[in-house]
């Protein structure tokens, strides 16, 4: 069993450092600078991948600490045909919503944990379906003016404001919000680390 010292999140996302802490893990932030503009892919799950693994891979380059591992992650929509991030301005986010309220689209999430010790990373890309409800257009207004929207891949959260308009999910909730945690345990798994060696606290506060 290996036992690691530091567990290293190459993101400046907040809300995947609460899902880690929430899961018993303490991590070291590390945010990558990757600019994620100059990345082409032909579909959502290949996007996804690509920039988690170059996330996690620019921030392994700067890491001394051999007994630690490096994750990286990265969330895109898959809506209508597009791959969409962050949405550029409120007007976009805007249409956005007047698009997908009442429809689906598919959140990926790619991951790529590295061993620092040995090089070795493992990888996976998750899906979940997100069913939009119908939210009208002072709802919209109201949820824009809010700027949480314009922060968040696919211009919407289902754990904040957000969520009063997702109407349902097939598959991993925490892979909406940025960090598949069941898959982090498979990954970890697959580098000899069991999820429970990493947890740095005792059960949640019901
Ligand atoms: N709290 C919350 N955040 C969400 C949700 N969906 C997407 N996000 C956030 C997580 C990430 O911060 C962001 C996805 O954009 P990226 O994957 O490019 O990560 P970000 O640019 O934030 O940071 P990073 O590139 O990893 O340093 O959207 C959600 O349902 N809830």
């Amino acid at each position: 069993m290996r036992r690691v010292r530091t567990f290293i999140l190459a993101s400046a996302s907040p809300a995947r450092r609460r899902l880690l802490t929430h899961a018993g893990i303490d991590p070291q932030v590390v945010v990558s600078g990757v600019d994620e503009s100059v990345i082409e892919a032909g579909d959502a799950a290949t996007l996804a991948g690509t920039l988690a693994a170059l996330k996690a891979r620019a921030v392994l380059a700067s890491v001394t600490t051999t007994d630690a591992l490096v994750l990286g992650c990265d969330s895109v929509l898959a809506f209508d045909g597009e791959i969409l991030g962050k949405p550029g301005s409120a007007g976009e986010a805007t249409a956005r919503w007047k698009a997908m309220r009442g429809r689906s689209g598919v959140l990926h999430t790619g991951h790529c944990l590295i061993d620092v010790a040995t090089g070795e990373a493992a990888e996976a890309v998750v899906a979940t379906t997100v069913h939009f409800a119908e939210p009208d257009d002072d709802e919209i207004a109201a949820y824009v003016a809010s700027g949480e929207p314009l922060e968040v891949a696919g211009a919407f959260t289902i754990d904040g404001l957000g969520g009063a308009f997702v109407a349902g999910i097939e598959g991993d909730h925490t892979n909406v919000v940025g960090l598949s945690v069941p898959t982090l345990r498979l990954l970890l798994a697959r580098l000899g680390v069991p999820i429970t060696s990493l947890w740095t606290r005792g059960r949640m506060d019901p």
